[in-house]
Protein backbone atom coordinates (compact mmCIF):
# COMPACT_ATOMS: atom_id res chain seq x y z
CA UNK A 1 0.00 0.00 0.00
CA UNK A 2 1.33 3.25 -0.66
CA UNK A 3 2.47 5.73 2.63
CA UNK A 4 0.65 8.87 2.72
CA UNK A 5 2.50 11.84 3.24
CA UNK A 6 1.10 12.93 6.53
CA UNK A 7 1.01 8.53 8.04
CA UNK A 8 4.82 9.09 7.66
CA UNK A 9 5.05 12.06 9.79
CA UNK A 10 6.91 11.33 12.88
CA UNK A 11 4.32 11.52 15.69
CA UNK A 12 6.55 13.65 17.81
CA UNK A 13 7.63 16.16 15.58
CA UNK A 14 6.70 20.29 16.16
CA UNK A 15 4.56 21.53 14.31
CA UNK A 16 7.51 23.62 12.20
CA UNK A 17 9.59 20.51 11.89
CA UNK A 18 6.05 18.47 10.46
CA UNK A 19 5.61 21.44 8.06
CA UNK A 20 9.31 21.56 6.89
CA UNK A 21 8.82 18.00 6.52
CA UNK A 22 6.02 18.29 4.31
CA UNK A 23 7.53 20.98 2.10
CA UNK A 24 10.48 18.19 1.54
CA UNK A 25 8.40 15.74 0.79
CA UNK A 26 6.34 17.79 -1.54
CA UNK A 27 9.12 19.23 -3.43
CA UNK A 28 10.11 15.04 -3.23
CA UNK A 29 7.35 14.16 -4.89
CA UNK A 30 7.09 17.13 -7.62
CA UNK A 31 10.56 15.65 -8.52
CA UNK A 32 9.36 12.15 -8.85
CA UNK A 33 5.89 13.40 -10.70
CA UNK A 34 8.38 15.41 -12.96
CA UNK A 35 10.54 12.38 -13.75
CA UNK A 36 7.57 10.08 -14.14
CA UNK A 37 6.21 13.01 -17.01
CA UNK A 38 9.22 13.14 -18.75
CA UNK A 39 9.24 9.26 -18.73
CA UNK A 40 5.70 9.61 -19.89
CA UNK A 41 7.11 12.30 -22.69
CA UNK A 42 9.56 9.90 -23.67
CA UNK A 43 7.55 6.98 -24.07
CA UNK A 44 5.12 8.32 -26.42
CA UNK A 45 7.60 10.55 -27.90
CA UNK A 46 9.51 7.05 -28.95
CA UNK A 47 5.93 5.53 -29.64
CA UNK A 48 5.09 7.89 -32.07
CA UNK A 49 8.75 7.15 -33.98
CA UNK A 50 8.00 3.68 -33.93
CA UNK A 51 4.54 3.83 -35.23
CA UNK A 52 5.90 6.12 -38.36
CA UNK A 53 8.45 3.70 -38.69
CA UNK A 54 5.83 1.04 -38.85
CA UNK A 55 4.11 3.17 -41.40
CA UNK A 56 7.16 3.56 -43.29
CA UNK A 57 7.90 -0.42 -43.31
CA UNK A 58 4.78 -1.28 -43.96
CA UNK A 59 4.77 0.99 -46.94
CA UNK A 60 8.02 -0.13 -48.49
CA UNK A 61 7.76 -1.17 -51.90
CA UNK A 62 10.35 -3.38 -52.63
CA UNK A 63 13.22 -5.43 -50.57
CA UNK A 64 16.37 -2.65 -50.89
CA UNK A 65 13.91 -0.39 -49.56
CA UNK A 66 12.31 -2.24 -46.58
CA UNK A 67 15.75 -3.48 -45.41
CA UNK A 68 17.13 0.42 -45.98
CA UNK A 69 14.02 1.86 -43.99
CA UNK A 70 15.43 -1.00 -40.83
CA UNK A 71 18.82 -0.06 -41.27
CA UNK A 72 18.58 3.82 -41.65
CA UNK A 73 16.05 4.31 -39.25
CA UNK A 74 15.72 1.72 -36.48
CA UNK A 75 19.09 2.90 -35.11
CA UNK A 76 17.95 6.19 -34.85
CA UNK A 77 14.59 6.32 -33.47
CA UNK A 78 15.58 3.23 -30.96
CA UNK A 79 18.89 4.89 -30.26
CA UNK A 80 20.60 1.63 -30.80
CA UNK A 81 24.72 1.11 -31.81
CA UNK A 82 24.33 -1.29 -34.09
CA UNK A 83 21.11 -3.49 -36.02
CA UNK A 84 21.78 -6.25 -38.42
CA UNK A 85 19.34 -8.55 -39.96
CA UNK A 86 20.16 -12.37 -40.26
CA UNK A 87 17.84 -13.81 -43.37
CA UNK A 88 17.63 -17.61 -43.54
CA UNK A 89 18.26 -18.49 -47.34
CA UNK A 90 18.23 -22.20 -47.27
CA UNK A 91 18.49 -22.57 -51.01
CA UNK A 92 20.27 -18.97 -51.44
CA UNK A 93 16.94 -18.30 -53.46
CA UNK A 94 16.38 -15.05 -51.73
CA UNK A 95 19.87 -14.13 -53.05
CA UNK A 96 19.87 -15.18 -56.15
CA UNK A 97 16.54 -13.53 -57.34
CA UNK A 98 17.40 -10.31 -55.30
CA UNK A 99 20.57 -10.56 -57.79
CA UNK A 100 18.71 -10.88 -60.67
CA UNK A 101 16.63 -7.94 -59.70
CA UNK A 102 20.08 -5.70 -59.61
CA UNK A 103 19.98 -5.59 -55.47
CA UNK A 104 23.42 -3.94 -54.93
CA UNK A 105 24.03 -6.16 -51.53
CA UNK A 106 27.29 -3.91 -50.78
CA UNK A 107 24.65 -1.21 -50.00
CA UNK A 108 23.66 -3.16 -46.89
CA UNK A 109 26.86 -4.38 -44.58
CA UNK A 110 24.21 -5.34 -41.93
CA UNK A 111 22.39 -7.73 -43.77
CA UNK A 112 23.21 -11.23 -43.35
CA UNK A 113 22.51 -14.70 -45.00
CA UNK A 114 22.55 -17.95 -43.46
CA UNK A 115 21.86 -21.48 -44.76
CA UNK A 116 20.49 -23.02 -41.67
CA UNK A 117 18.97 -21.92 -38.84
CA UNK A 118 21.86 -23.08 -36.48
CA UNK A 119 24.23 -20.64 -37.67
CA UNK A 120 22.17 -17.17 -36.61
CA UNK A 121 23.47 -17.64 -33.14
CA UNK A 122 20.32 -18.14 -31.27
CA UNK A 123 19.93 -20.39 -28.29
CA UNK A 124 17.27 -23.00 -29.69
CA UNK A 125 15.47 -25.96 -28.52
CA UNK A 126 16.48 -29.22 -30.06
CA UNK A 127 15.20 -29.85 -33.18
CA UNK A 128 12.20 -32.36 -32.22
CA UNK A 129 11.37 -30.77 -28.86
CA UNK A 130 7.79 -29.52 -29.06
CA UNK A 131 9.11 -26.08 -28.08
CA UNK A 132 7.29 -23.15 -28.21
CA UNK A 133 8.64 -20.63 -30.57
CA UNK A 134 12.06 -19.06 -29.70
CA UNK A 135 11.90 -15.91 -27.63
CA UNK A 136 14.11 -12.59 -28.07
CA UNK A 137 17.55 -13.73 -26.43
CA UNK A 138 18.63 -10.10 -24.20
CA UNK A 139 22.57 -10.29 -22.75
CA UNK A 140 25.49 -9.28 -22.35
CA UNK A 141 27.34 -9.14 -26.12
CA UNK A 142 29.98 -12.08 -26.37
CA UNK A 143 32.93 -11.47 -29.50
CA UNK A 144 32.32 -15.31 -30.55
CA UNK A 145 28.88 -16.27 -29.69
CA UNK A 146 27.83 -13.14 -31.78
CA UNK A 147 30.43 -13.68 -34.71
CA UNK A 148 27.03 -14.32 -36.80
CA UNK A 149 24.90 -11.26 -36.07
CA UNK A 150 27.70 -8.48 -35.50
CA UNK A 151 29.91 -9.27 -38.07
CA UNK A 152 31.31 -5.71 -37.80
CA UNK A 153 30.53 -5.01 -34.47
CA UNK A 154 31.16 -1.43 -32.90
CA UNK A 155 33.66 0.09 -31.17
CA UNK A 156 32.46 -0.60 -27.23
CA UNK A 157 29.04 -2.72 -28.09
CA UNK A 158 28.47 -4.05 -24.49
CA UNK A 159 24.63 -5.40 -24.65
CA UNK A 160 22.73 -7.16 -27.86
CA UNK A 161 19.21 -8.82 -28.30
CA UNK A 162 19.25 -11.48 -30.48
CA UNK A 163 15.17 -11.44 -31.71
CA UNK A 164 13.19 -14.37 -33.68
CA UNK A 165 11.58 -13.34 -36.87
CA UNK A 166 8.74 -15.70 -37.03
CA UNK A 167 6.03 -16.51 -39.63
CA UNK A 168 3.56 -19.05 -38.79
CA UNK A 169 6.53 -20.15 -36.21
CA UNK A 170 8.65 -20.90 -38.15
CA UNK A 171 11.99 -18.68 -37.97
CA UNK A 172 12.95 -16.43 -41.05
CA UNK A 173 15.43 -14.85 -39.68
CA UNK A 174 16.51 -12.54 -36.73
CA UNK A 175 16.67 -9.02 -36.25
CA UNK A 176 19.99 -8.22 -34.30
CA UNK A 177 19.83 -4.78 -32.25
CA UNK A 178 23.26 -4.06 -30.51
CA UNK A 179 24.21 -1.30 -27.28
CA UNK A 180 27.36 -0.29 -26.30
CA UNK A 181 24.93 0.72 -22.57
CA UNK A 182 25.57 -2.78 -20.92
CA UNK A 183 21.88 -2.38 -19.24
CA UNK A 184 20.53 -1.58 -22.48
CA UNK A 185 19.73 -5.56 -23.29
CA UNK A 186 19.33 -7.48 -19.86
CA UNK A 187 17.69 -10.50 -19.53
CA UNK A 188 15.23 -9.09 -17.40
CA UNK A 189 14.23 -6.98 -19.76
CA UNK A 190 10.52 -7.03 -20.98
CA UNK A 191 10.50 -8.23 -24.86
CA UNK A 192 6.62 -7.58 -26.00
CA UNK A 193 8.08 -4.20 -27.55
CA UNK A 194 10.38 -5.51 -29.55
CA UNK A 195 8.29 -8.89 -30.07
CA UNK A 196 5.65 -6.53 -31.96
CA UNK A 197 8.19 -4.67 -33.70
CA UNK A 198 10.33 -7.66 -35.05
CA UNK A 199 6.45 -9.41 -35.81
CA UNK A 200 5.72 -6.39 -38.01
CA UNK A 201 8.90 -6.82 -39.69
CA UNK A 202 8.81 -10.36 -40.58
CA UNK A 203 5.26 -9.67 -41.79
CA UNK A 204 6.89 -7.13 -44.41
CA UNK A 205 9.68 -8.97 -45.00
CA UNK A 206 7.63 -12.25 -45.95
CA UNK A 207 5.89 -9.84 -48.35
CA UNK A 208 8.32 -7.85 -49.91
CA UNK A 209 10.06 -11.44 -50.28
CA UNK A 210 7.24 -12.96 -51.89
CA UNK A 211 6.55 -10.05 -54.05
CA UNK A 212 10.24 -9.66 -55.57
CA UNK A 213 10.01 -13.77 -55.98
CA UNK A 214 6.64 -13.06 -57.95
CA UNK A 215 7.83 -10.20 -60.07
CA UNK A 216 11.47 -12.05 -60.98
CA UNK A 217 9.33 -15.21 -62.19
CA UNK A 218 7.10 -12.89 -64.42
CA UNK A 219 10.52 -11.59 -65.53
CA UNK A 220 12.13 -14.63 -66.24
CA UNK A 221 12.20 -17.56 -68.55
CA UNK A 222 11.56 -20.83 -67.04
CA UNK A 223 13.20 -23.24 -69.02
CA UNK A 224 16.94 -21.25 -68.92
CA UNK A 225 16.54 -18.93 -66.09
CA UNK A 226 17.40 -15.79 -68.09
CA UNK A 227 15.15 -13.04 -68.55
CA UNK A 228 12.02 -13.40 -70.86
CA UNK A 229 10.34 -11.14 -73.38
CA UNK A 230 8.08 -8.79 -71.04
CA UNK A 231 11.83 -7.71 -69.00
CA UNK A 232 13.38 -6.79 -72.30
CA UNK A 233 10.65 -4.77 -73.75
CA UNK A 234 10.69 -2.56 -70.48
CA UNK A 235 13.91 -2.51 -69.68
CA UNK A 236 14.38 -1.36 -73.80
CA UNK A 237 12.46 1.35 -73.10
CA UNK A 238 14.44 2.25 -69.61
CA UNK A 239 17.31 2.31 -71.27
CA UNK A 240 16.38 4.03 -74.48
CA UNK A 241 15.69 6.90 -72.27
CA UNK A 242 18.82 7.08 -70.49
CA UNK A 243 21.04 6.39 -73.04
CA UNK A 244 19.76 9.69 -74.27
CA UNK A 245 19.78 11.60 -70.77
CA UNK A 246 23.23 10.35 -70.74
CA UNK A 247 24.25 10.42 -74.42
CA UNK A 248 25.97 7.24 -74.27
CA UNK A 249 24.87 4.27 -77.29
CA UNK A 250 22.94 1.16 -76.82
CA UNK A 251 23.03 -1.86 -78.54
CA UNK A 252 21.23 -4.70 -79.37
CA UNK A 253 21.35 -8.81 -80.26
CA UNK A 254 18.79 -11.16 -82.05
CA UNK A 255 20.73 -14.56 -81.69
CA UNK A 256 19.06 -17.34 -83.10
CA UNK A 257 20.23 -20.55 -83.18
CA UNK A 258 20.50 -22.61 -86.72
CA UNK A 259 18.62 -25.45 -87.11
CA UNK A 260 17.36 -25.96 -83.96
CA UNK A 261 14.17 -27.68 -85.56
CA UNK A 262 16.88 -30.85 -86.21
CA UNK A 263 18.44 -30.29 -83.13
CA UNK A 264 15.32 -31.18 -81.51
CA UNK A 265 14.18 -33.98 -84.31
CA UNK A 266 18.14 -35.48 -83.18
CA UNK A 267 18.03 -35.29 -79.55
CA UNK A 268 14.30 -35.17 -78.54
CA UNK A 269 12.41 -32.16 -77.22
CA UNK A 270 14.23 -33.00 -74.10
CA UNK A 271 17.52 -33.04 -75.23
CA UNK A 272 16.85 -29.48 -77.50
CA UNK A 273 15.74 -27.78 -73.88
CA UNK A 274 19.33 -28.82 -73.07
CA UNK A 275 21.04 -27.21 -75.78
CA UNK A 276 18.99 -24.51 -75.32
CA UNK A 277 20.30 -24.21 -71.87
CA UNK A 278 23.72 -24.65 -72.36
CA UNK A 279 23.72 -22.13 -75.29
CA UNK A 280 22.21 -19.34 -72.83
CA UNK A 281 24.64 -20.28 -70.21
CA UNK A 282 27.52 -19.39 -72.95
CA UNK A 283 26.12 -16.71 -74.23
CA UNK A 284 25.83 -15.47 -70.78
CA UNK A 285 29.41 -16.21 -70.31
CA UNK A 286 30.30 -13.45 -72.84
CA UNK A 287 28.37 -10.72 -71.32
CA UNK A 288 28.96 -8.01 -68.70
CA UNK A 289 26.55 -8.08 -65.69
CA UNK A 290 25.54 -4.57 -67.12
CA UNK A 291 24.00 -6.41 -70.12
CA UNK A 292 20.41 -8.07 -70.02
CA UNK A 293 20.39 -11.29 -72.01
CA UNK A 294 16.90 -12.95 -72.66
CA UNK A 295 14.99 -15.21 -74.00
CA UNK A 296 12.29 -14.20 -76.70
CA UNK A 297 10.47 -17.43 -77.26
CA UNK A 298 11.92 -20.54 -79.14
CA UNK A 299 15.27 -20.98 -79.89
CA UNK A 300 15.61 -16.85 -80.15
CA UNK A 301 17.88 -14.96 -77.86
CA UNK A 302 18.30 -11.23 -77.55
CA UNK A 303 20.67 -9.48 -74.90
CA UNK A 304 20.67 -5.28 -74.78
CA UNK A 305 24.03 -4.10 -74.02
CA UNK A 306 24.81 -0.44 -72.49
CA UNK A 307 27.31 1.53 -73.45
CA UNK A 308 28.72 -0.31 -76.70
CA UNK A 309 28.76 1.05 -79.54
CA UNK A 310 28.21 -0.48 -82.98
CA UNK A 311 31.72 -2.07 -83.17
CA UNK A 312 31.94 -3.53 -79.48
CA UNK A 313 29.02 -4.88 -79.93
CA UNK A 314 29.85 -7.05 -83.04
CA UNK A 315 32.85 -7.62 -81.18
CA UNK A 316 31.05 -9.54 -78.49
CA UNK A 317 28.40 -10.92 -81.20
CA UNK A 318 31.34 -12.63 -82.26
CA UNK A 319 32.86 -14.22 -79.34
CA UNK A 320 29.40 -15.54 -78.45
CA UNK A 321 29.59 -17.15 -81.93
CA UNK A 322 32.65 -18.54 -82.05
CA UNK A 323 31.81 -19.96 -77.89
CA UNK A 324 28.93 -21.80 -79.26
CA UNK A 325 30.35 -23.23 -82.52
CA UNK A 326 33.79 -23.34 -80.77
CA UNK A 327 33.23 -26.81 -78.97
CA UNK A 328 30.29 -29.25 -78.69
CA UNK A 329 27.63 -29.30 -76.57
CA UNK A 330 27.20 -32.53 -74.24
CA UNK A 331 24.08 -33.98 -73.32
CA UNK A 332 25.60 -37.40 -72.28
CA UNK A 333 28.24 -39.55 -72.49
CA UNK A 334 27.04 -40.77 -75.74
CA UNK A 335 25.42 -38.26 -77.01
CA UNK A 336 27.49 -34.61 -77.91
CA UNK A 337 26.23 -32.38 -80.64
CA UNK A 338 27.32 -29.46 -82.72
CA UNK A 339 25.58 -26.01 -82.56
CA UNK A 340 25.54 -22.37 -84.06
CA UNK A 341 24.18 -19.47 -83.98
CA UNK A 342 23.27 -16.61 -86.30
CA UNK A 343 23.69 -13.09 -85.08
CA UNK A 344 22.16 -10.03 -86.33
CA UNK A 345 23.35 -6.64 -84.29
CA UNK A 346 22.10 -2.74 -84.35
CA UNK A 347 23.16 -0.12 -82.23
CA UNK A 348 21.62 3.07 -81.59
CA UNK A 349 24.21 6.17 -81.02
CA UNK A 350 23.94 9.13 -79.05
CA UNK A 351 21.09 11.24 -81.34
CA UNK A 352 19.42 8.03 -82.44
CA UNK A 353 17.22 7.76 -79.12
CA UNK A 354 15.12 10.93 -79.93
CA UNK A 355 11.72 10.52 -80.41
CA UNK A 356 8.98 8.06 -78.68
CA UNK A 357 11.51 5.52 -77.12
CA UNK A 358 8.61 2.78 -77.91
CA UNK A 359 9.19 3.75 -81.73
CA UNK A 360 12.82 4.22 -81.47
CA UNK A 361 12.98 0.71 -80.02
CA UNK A 362 10.39 -0.83 -82.36
CA UNK A 363 12.75 0.22 -85.43
CA UNK A 364 15.96 -0.44 -83.78
CA UNK A 365 14.97 -4.27 -83.06
CA UNK A 366 13.40 -5.09 -85.84
CA UNK A 367 16.96 -3.22 -87.88
CA UNK A 368 18.84 -6.02 -85.52
CA UNK A 369 16.08 -8.63 -86.56
CA UNK A 370 16.41 -8.01 -90.35
CA UNK A 371 20.87 -8.18 -89.95
CA UNK A 372 19.87 -11.70 -88.35
CA UNK A 373 17.62 -12.64 -91.70
CA UNK A 374 20.78 -11.71 -93.56
CA UNK A 375 22.94 -14.08 -91.38
CA UNK A 376 20.48 -16.81 -92.03
CA UNK A 377 19.88 -16.37 -95.95
CA UNK A 378 24.06 -15.79 -96.21
CA UNK A 379 24.87 -19.26 -94.77
CA UNK A 380 24.61 -19.15 -90.88
CA UNK A 381 26.52 -19.23 -88.10
CA UNK A 382 28.03 -15.83 -88.61
CA UNK A 383 27.30 -12.34 -87.16
CA UNK A 384 25.88 -9.40 -89.14
CA UNK A 385 25.78 -5.97 -87.58
CA UNK A 386 25.84 -3.48 -91.02
CA UNK A 387 23.43 -3.41 -94.17
CA UNK A 388 23.97 -4.74 -97.49
CA UNK A 389 27.74 -4.80 -96.58
CA UNK A 390 29.81 -8.17 -96.62
CA UNK A 391 33.02 -6.07 -95.19
CA UNK A 392 30.94 -5.89 -91.85
CA UNK A 393 30.65 -9.89 -91.72
CA UNK A 394 33.19 -10.70 -88.54
CA UNK A 395 33.32 -14.05 -90.03
CA UNK A 396 31.82 -16.22 -92.40
CA UNK A 397 32.05 -20.05 -92.14
CA UNK A 398 29.35 -20.77 -94.35
N1 LIG B 1 13.30 -28.12 -77.36
C1 LIG B 1 12.63 -26.99 -77.59
N2 LIG B 1 12.34 -26.65 -78.85
C2 LIG B 1 11.67 -25.52 -79.09
C3 LIG B 1 11.26 -24.67 -78.03
N3 LIG B 1 10.61 -23.61 -78.57
C4 LIG B 1 10.63 -23.79 -79.93
N4 LIG B 1 11.27 -24.93 -80.24
C5 LIG B 1 11.52 -25.50 -81.56
O1 LIG B 1 12.45 -24.69 -82.27
C6 LIG B 1 12.32 -25.00 -83.64
C7 LIG B 1 12.47 -23.74 -84.44
O2 LIG B 1 12.50 -24.08 -85.77
P1 LIG B 1 12.50 -23.05 -86.97
O3 LIG B 1 11.86 -21.76 -86.50
O4 LIG B 1 11.92 -23.73 -88.15
O5 LIG B 1 13.97 -22.72 -87.20
P2 LIG B 1 15.29 -23.57 -87.27
O6 LIG B 1 15.06 -25.02 -87.45
O7 LIG B 1 16.10 -23.19 -86.09
O8 LIG B 1 15.96 -23.01 -88.56
P3 LIG B 1 16.70 -21.65 -88.80
O9 LIG B 1 16.30 -20.70 -87.69
O10 LIG B 1 16.23 -21.17 -90.12
O11 LIG B 1 18.14 -21.93 -88.76
C8 LIG B 1 10.97 -25.68 -83.82
O12 LIG B 1 11.18 -27.05 -84.11
C9 LIG B 1 10.32 -25.55 -82.44
O13 LIG B 1 9.51 -26.67 -82.11
C10 LIG B 1 11.56 -25.09 -76.71
O14 LIG B 1 11.23 -24.42 -75.71
N5 LIG B 1 12.25 -26.25 -76.53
Amino acid sequence: MTQTASSKLRPNSTPAAAAEELVAENQALRARMTYLLEQAERNHSIMTRHQAFDLEIVGAANFPELIGIIFRVLPVISELDSVTLTLLDEDADIREVMLKLDVVFEDFPGLIFVEEVEAMGLELAPRNAQAAAPRPQLGMYDARRHATAFPHPPAGLQSVALVPLLRNKRIIGSLNLGSCDPTRFTPSLGTDFIEHMASIIAICLENVISNEMLKYIGLTDSLTGVYNRRYIDRRLLEEIARARRQQYPISFMYIDIDHFKRVNDTVGHGGGDDVLREVSRRIKNELRSSDALARFGGEEFVVLLIDADLDSAAFVAERIRASVAGSMIVLSQELQLSVTVSIGVACLAPGEAEGDPAVVARTWVAQADARLYVAKENGRNRVISRDADSAAELRNVG
